[in-house]
């Protein structure tokens, strides 16, 4: 496996270790952990930030999303040619520009650079260093971005990406909402200061003041928008009771104060300016490509911006009743951008319209680009099954819709060095990988049975994970002997099921209900097999870091899970086998659910 690895901050730093803990597996050997761009970073011990690159990068490739050498290209004029764009049969869907054959690669030297493009990385000691050589303002606007607010993958690709970025010499801001929960996790701003600019923005029918508080961390400047409607007890979305009723509210006001960020923080001195490109994340964000279209652009500002739709997870849209429209501070004449009519069969009686205001689609449809975080859920979200309503507008826009692969901070999730742990292991020595597991099962009340299977499960508590499957499962499963341990949050009905089945199978099932980030960790280290059943899944995380810790994934074939984890075959390699995972395909029932599970 080829592997690239970049020294950020002007030093250079010896991570070959990125390349040896990639194959971390013994039997099974992982393949890259890709980026979203195909980036991971790691912070050496010296303090550089290294950010690593997979041989199979696209990196550069505009075609591939790479934005910032497309950018360079049309700046310059003249870089690109008028050109048919294919999808992946070869079939013509559209002419667009695109980079000369050969353009747009990241070059590998100094000398390379001197013919063009947009990145150089430059070799020492072994250690490849890429700068970007034109650089633009990002900003990015997300719900949450990691260590400050994290639910999950967004979280941490909101959280990590942007130092990646700014490290390659990018202007990078991420903008997030400040919330305040009343615990612990409100210490997370503590590095946040306020800025002296308060803003009024229009919307739901008057005007609303926030503040911005800034910090400047990495490289990157971390702006939260402070609202009340930010304080309150939960996570961002919700609390035990569901999701927070003004949560249009909440992240419309997002949007607009995203849109004058750029405008008027003047951050380190002065402001990002107009010209800047903004890379939305899901439908929280979804209004900002809406609201430049439809209140900006018409009064010649925010003419050079450019915009990126990031869709995490489809199934989220933002979806509210037709006559709130009126709330979110935009024009009557761009009601059609958003404008939504559920079909027939999903209306709720026989006198409801079906109209709708549909957020993601707005973005969708004002959008200069649309990304999602992998390429086979690039793909899934255009089918029937895959697209959650938006399958043929998503097709419609296909000339525009790229995915590229989520990376991991391969600093946070460092088996060698990981804080977590009760010990540290790498390829090199895996003796450590049975103490994580003994200290596992210790902490956890379970027999200490060190040759025991122990199979984990991280993640939200929700339908796409396929947790009914597991409910479904497991009094099969632990007629074996195994341990199964789960971690989780979510919908209410399967925390009390994990309850249960911890009450009912005392030595071999353990259920922590929580969003607990230290016990994510152990398990991924302490667990042999890594359980993903995921109906969906736009790209996954766990299984990129179990794959780093040594830990087998079991993940159903579909979007990011299929893209990364390789199946295991026994009989290649003249019957040595190769593989990263075992990649399962889940059958009509199991995808639709069993009657009774639900
Ligand atoms: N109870 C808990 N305690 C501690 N940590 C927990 C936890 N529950 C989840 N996590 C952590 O949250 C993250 C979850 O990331 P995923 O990518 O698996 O899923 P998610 O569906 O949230 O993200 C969506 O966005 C990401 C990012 O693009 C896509 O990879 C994914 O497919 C898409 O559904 C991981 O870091 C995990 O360890």
């Amino acid at each position: 496996m080829e592997s690239l690895c970049i020294v950020g901050n002007g030093g250079v730093s010896p991570c070959q270790s990125f390349t040896r803990l990639e194959t971390t597996n013994v039997s099974l050997r992982p393949r890259a952990q890709l980026g979203f761009g195909c980036f991971v970073r790691e912070r050496c011990k010296d303090g550089n930030l290294v950010i690593a690159r997979s041989g199979r990068s696209e990196v550069g490739n505009p075609k591939d999303g790479n934005f910032a050498v497309e950018n360079e290209k049309e700046r310059k004029g003249g870089g690109l040619i008028l050109g048919p764009e294919r999808d992946a049969s070869g079939s013509v869907i559209g002419f667009n520009l695109i980079p000369p054959p050969g353009d747009g690669e990241v070059l590998k030297s100094h000398k390379d650079a001197t013919t063009g493009g947009t990145e150089e990385a430059e070799d020492i000691e072994g250690v490849e260093k890429v700068q970007t050589r034109v650089t633009h303002s990002i900003v990015f606007v997300t719900s949450e971005a990691a260590p400050y607010s994290k639910t999950g993958g967004l979280g941490d690709v909101c959280g990590s990406l942007p130092i990646v970025l700014a490290a390659r010499g990018h202007r990078v801001m991420v903008v997030s909402p400040r919330y305040l929960h009343g615990g612990q996790a409100d210490k997370n701003y503590a590095g946040a200061s306020e800025l002296d600019c308060h803003i009024k923005v229009y919307c739901f029918g008057g005007e609303q003041e926030v503040a911005f508080f800034h910090e400047y961390r990495e490289g990157v400047d971390w702006v939260f928008v402070d609202h009340p409607s930010y304080h309150r007890p939960g996570n961002p979305y919700g609390d035990s009771r569901g999701a927070f009723g003004d949560n249009q509210f909440r992240f419309t006001l997002l949007c607009h104060a995203a849109c004058e960020a750029p405008l008027v923080l003047p951050l380190g001195g002065y402001t990002y300016g107009e010209k800047c490109l903004f890379l939305v994340n899901d439908w929280h964000a979804g209004l900002v490509p809406v609201l430049l279209a439809s209140k900006y652009r018409p009064y010649g500002v925010y003419k050079d911006a450019r915009t990126i739709l990031v869709i995490h997870n489809l199934a989220h849209q933002g979806v509210e009743p037709a006559a709130t429209y009126t709330n979110l501070g935009l024009a009557s004449e761009w009601y059609g951008a958003l404008g939504w009519v559920f079909p027939t069969w999903a209306r709720t009686h026989a006198l409801d319209t079906g109209e709708a205001v549909n957020v993601l689609k707005g973005a969708i449809v004002t959008v200069d680009r649309i990304l999602t975080v992998s390429k086979g859920y690039a793909w899934e979200i255009t089918t029937v099954e895959g697209g959650y309503g938006l399958h043929e507008l998503l097709s419609s826009r296909r000339s525009v819709l790229n995915g590229i692969t989520n990376g991991i901070d391969i600093c946070e999730w460092n088996p060698s060095s990981d804080k977590h742990l009760a010990s540290n292991y790498s390829v090199d020595d895996l003796s450590g990988k049975v103490q994580c597991k003994i200290a596992l099962q210790k902490e956890l009340g379970l027999p200490i049975k060190p040759d025991c299977p122990l199979i984990g499960f991280i993640g939200r508590l929700d339908y796409q994970k396929g947790i009914d499957l597991i409910r479904w499962a497991i009094p099969e499963l632990l007629e074996d002997d195994v341990q199964f341990v789960m971690l989780g949050s979510g919908d209410p009905l399967y925390e009390e099921w994990m309850r249960a089945t911890e009450s009912t199978y005392r030595d071999k099932f353990r259920g922590w209900v929580g969003f607990n980030i230290p016990i994510s960790h152990k398990i991924t280290a302490g667990a042999d097999i890594l359980l993903m059943p995921s109906r969906f899944e736009p790209c996954g995380l766990n299984q990129l870091y179990a794959m780093r810790y040594g830990t087998v994934p079991v993940v159903h074939g579909t979007g990011g899970l299929r893209d990364t984890v390789q199946a295991f075959d026994p009989y290649s390699k003249g019957g040595l086998g190769e593989g990263t995972g075992y990649v399962l395909f889940l059958n009509t029932l199991a995808l639709h659910g069993f009657p009774g599970n639900s």
